[in-house]
């Protein structure tokens, strides 16, 4: 700064200076009394001096202000030859219409066979998408490009990050996979059999196991004779993704026409990094696999937010319960129920007469174990026909039948208290959520296939989905107890009877031998079909109102959809009676009811007939259930558009089954 100054006023520096010099040399001669011309003479080879000086000055300052032209002109022409050449694409936009004003060669090349790409609603939409980091992805043509945006100077990047996204993609698919395949029915398959017999089966099964392995090129190592793990990566399991699983569908095929009753369950999972985790998350797999019915696979990726996927389970369930797990589970109950002060029951929000006969016989277990127990109801959550049974319960001789409200139920838990959930697992299903959470000792016995939504810790689960009812489940158990007494009373027994008629429509649906045993061994103990009539009788109103419903019915191909009155308000059992009337008609392979419920919600029935998987259906309807049985409740929408929404999945569910 300062020496610019300098430079500035160099010339009159000259000039002052050679002044002063100049009277200095005449004080000089005046002192050495010298003439006239001597002065003139010396003033003339000052000023000479003086133009000489001056004449550099301008020469030296001329040739630094070119030279800084010129090196101003070559930092010019590299930026530009930069821009020009470099891999990265610049592209300037309006900031009124985000037309662009300008861009580099690059970008020409970029966009050489896409150039629709850079018009304006393309550039607004770059600008717009750009995510929270400044960055985005870009494919044009075979590349991808990361994009950065400088809104402020309204500029575009486009730096080609091709062979980063490969490097991604490559990292995602060597993920590990880890898989546990289960072969379904083994042991019953394999009980009581002759050794060749055996044989002959365990040859069949490693045939098969032997074909995976070598077809996907997968390593597949064998547990027991029933488990084996698999071993490959990511890129592996999409090639079998994309294959739909066919495997586990031919096994069943080939099993069947060998007259084995054997499928396969498979749960999987992958992840980068923590092995114990992901063989974990694959166990957890193979069991929801397990209660889903099994014959299906469960994939999940070993992160916290994934969701399962699901292949397969598209027939009825397929696994046999065993007699040993019920003997098992009955000596497990029996040491909780001992270690606990007394013991609480609750069934499902509105809990039917399967809930209801679940709790009666739950009731009693408990109570041949020397505790105290409690039914617990919630007197706005009652259905016509168990606000009878559970009269016909408070006539019993002692006046106390253990059946108790909400109010009291808080008022009667203890530190040490024990709750049994039946006939849901689902928590956000239990009739009070918050009695629920008062409770650090929870069993859960159920008959639903097992959903992501299940108690925390449960210190037992007898979740078995092959199970015609919750009460099926229960009063099996019971008959485990050692001592031969009688165990129920004719209510009991009948209430407990009413519950496996109502889930098996009569015993007509999802019955096994083991339903037949029960049912018998509840006649044993004083079951009275007079009773149970009375129980289930329908009011006539709600007769009316189920036949409104019938009548409303349309047909789509095998499929009966009832839609219920303009306005009208419906409730759950009348719903689900009219979805059984529908699935009584000729030609109907699935029945569905959509309502206003009581509820403020439209409620949807929907059953089967048998091959059909209504369960998935409701499931894309945020329901769930069972493969013949299942139901949803939709907030927010009328049931008409909710008929629409059922008629597109419908439609998609028939397409895809056509196109397999
Ligand atoms: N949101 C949901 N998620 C998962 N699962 C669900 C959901 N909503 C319902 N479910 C399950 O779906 C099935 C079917 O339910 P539904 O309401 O259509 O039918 C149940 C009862 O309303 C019905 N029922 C009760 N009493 C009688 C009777 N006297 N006659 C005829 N039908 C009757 O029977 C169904 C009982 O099913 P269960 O609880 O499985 O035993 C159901 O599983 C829901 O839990
Ligand atoms: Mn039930």
């Amino acid at each position: 700064m300062n020496l610019k100054r300098f430079d500035r006023f160099l010339p009159l520096a000259i000039i002052i200076l050679m002044t002063v010099v100049y009277l200095c040399e005449v004080l000089i001669l005046r002192l050495a009394e010298l003439r006239q011309t001597e002065f003139i003479l010396l003033l003339i080879v000052n000023t000479i001096v003086v133009v000489v000086l001056l004449f550099r000055t301008h020469k030296l300052n001329a040739r630094n202000i070119d030279s800084i032209r010129a090196l101003n002109e070559s930092a010019e022409n590299s930026l530009n030859a930069t821009l020009d050449t470099m891999p990265i694409g610049v592209l300037r936009y309006s900031d009124k219409d985000y037309t662009p004003e300008w861009f580099n060669p690059f970008v020409d090349i970029i966009f050489a066979n896409d150039e629709e790409k850079l018009e304006a609603n393309h550039i607004k939409e770059i600008v717009q998408d750009i995510d929270d980091k400044g960055t985005q992805y870009l494919s044009v043509n075979s590349k991808k490009y990361a994009i950065k945006v400088d809104q402020k100077k309204n500029l575009i990047y486009f730096i080609d990050a091709t062979s980063e996204v490969v490097a991604k993609s490559v990292t995602s698919e060597s993920r590990p996979v880890i898989g546990i395949i289960s072969v379904d029915n083994y042991d019953d398959a394999t009980d009581l059999i002759s050794d060749s017999s055996r044989t002959v089966i365990n040859n069949f099964i490693a045939t098969n196991i032997d074909g995976i392995s070598s077809k996907y090129n997968v390593y597949i190592s064998r547990y027991n004779a029933s488990r084996y793990y698999i071993y490959t990566n990511y890129l592996t399991l999409k090639k079998i993704m994309g294959d739909k699983f066919e495997f586990v569908n031919v096994f069943r095929e080939e099993a069947r026409s060998k007259n084995f009753s054997l499928t396969l369950s498979i749960g999987l999972s992958y992840g980068l990094e923590n092995f114990a985790k992901i063989g974990k998350t694959a166990l957890d797999n193979l069991e929801l696999a397990l209660v889903r019915g099994g014959d299906q696979v469960v994939i999940r990726e070993n992160i916290n937010t994934a969701r399962p996927v699901y292949f397969g389970g598209n027939s009825a369930s397929h696994i046999q319960k065993s007699r040993t797990r019920a003997r098992a589970i009955a000596t497990a109950l029996r040491t909780i129920v001992l270690e606990s002060e007394n013991v609480f029951v609750m069934g499902h929000k509105y809990p039917d007469m399967d809930a209801l006969g679940a709790a009666v016989a739950t009731k009693i277990f408990a109570n041949m174990n020397g505790k105290e127990a409690f039914i617990v109801y919630d007197e706005k959550q009652l259905l016509p026909d168990v606000t009878r049974a559970i009269a016909k319960l408070n006539e019993s001789k002692d006046g106390f039948a253990h059946i108790i409200r909400m109010d009291t139920a808080y008022k009667l838990k203890r530190d040490n208290s024990l709750l049994i959930m039946v006939d849901h697992s689902k928590t956000s299903q239990t009739m009070d959520y918050n009695f629920y959470k008062k409770f650090d000792k929870v069993v859960v016995i159920d008959h639903h296939r097992r959903d992501d939504d299940y108690p925390e810790n449960a210190l037992l689960s007898y979740i078995e989905s092959g199970a015609s009812s919750a009460s099926e489940l229960v009063v099996e158990v019971l008959q485990y107890q050692n001592d031969q007494v009688q165990k129920m009373s004719k209510t009991e027994a009948s209430i407990a009877l009413a519950g496996i008629s109502v889930d098996t429509q009569n015993f007509s649906k999802g019955t096994t031998t083991r339903t037949f045993e029960t049912a018998s061994y509840l006649r044993s103990q004083g079951a009275d079909n007079t009773l149970i009539k009375k129980l289930l009788a329908t009011d006539f109103d709600k007769y009316k109102k189920i036949n409104e419903i019938v009548l409303g019915a349309d047909f789509y191909e095998h499929f009966a959809i009832g839609l219920g009155q303009y306005r009208k308000m419906y409730d759950n059992v009348t719903i689900a009676k009219a979805a059984d009337t529908l699935l009584n008609m000729a030609g109907v392979d699935a029945s569905f009811t959509i309502v206003n419920h009581e509820n403020g919600y439209v409620a949807i029935s929907a059953r089967s007939s048998g091959d059909f998987n209504v369960q998935r259906i409701m499931e894309k309807l945020g329901g769930g259930g069972h493969f013949n049985n299942a139901a949803a409740q939709v907030y927010e929408k009328t049931p008409t558009e909710v008929k629409d929404d059922l008629i597109e999945i419908l439609k998609n569910i028939e397409a895809d089954t056509k196109s397999e």
